[in-house]
């Protein structure tokens, strides 16, 4: 069976690994799959959203359980935090959806964000590093390293498997 992963990111493509080990026989495909929101989704519907979307397009470019990351920001009183969701569907049409930790992001990312700025772009110039958004990201830098964007996704990524093996178990 193929298990699909809707991003060619490598930070997201590690976290299908509870995947891989549960169903032993499947093999891993990275789809580019159409999230269908924009390019820096600024609540947690439209970053869950997002995050179903890519999920559901892989299932309908040929995995038998699709999943899908995304990465968005959603505002607080006190200002924007950092919001990732990941969301897992079948062909039988079951979608889970998960969400990741959370951290209040600083005020000049704040700024960079409310005139428009990506937080992919926002990140590399920060940090001098175009590819971080693949590494540790804004959750990695901004909790000194000690938990990278690809662990948070591993964290949502245990999540969703464990909601659908919870659903085969108990229906
Ligand atoms: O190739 P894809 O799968 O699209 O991966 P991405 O890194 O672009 O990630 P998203 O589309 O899910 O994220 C939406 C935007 O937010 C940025 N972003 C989200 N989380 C980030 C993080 O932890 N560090 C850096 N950029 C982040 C990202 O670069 C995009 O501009
Ligand atoms: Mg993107």
């Amino acid at each position: 069976m193929k298990i699909g992963i809707g991003s060619t990111n490598p930070a997201k493509i590690k976290a299908a690994q509870p995947f891989l080990e549960f169903f032993k026989d499947a093999e891993l495909v990275s789809y580019n799959a159409a999230s269908l929101v924009s390019e820096q989704p600024f609540s947690d519907e439209e970053t869950k959203i997002g995050a179903i979307n890519r999920a559901q397009d892989c299932v309908a470019q040929g995995a038998a359980i699709g999943l899908g990351f995304e990465g968005g920001v959603m505002e607080m009183e006190e200002g924007i935090y950092l919001s990732n969701w990941g969301a897992a569907a079948d062909k039988q049409g079951n979608v889970f959806t998960a969400a990741g930790a959370r951290i209040l992001l600083p005020a000049p990312i704040t700024e960079g964000l409310r005139k428009g700025i990506v937080l992919g772009k926002l990140m590399s110039e920060w940090t001098n590093d175009p590819e971080i958004r693949k590494k540790d990201g804004a959750i990695g830098v901004f909790t000194s390293g000690m938990l990278s964007r690809g662990e948070m996704f591993l964290h949502i990524s245990t999540m969703l498997l464990g909601q659908y093996v919870y659903m085969k178990n108990n229906r």
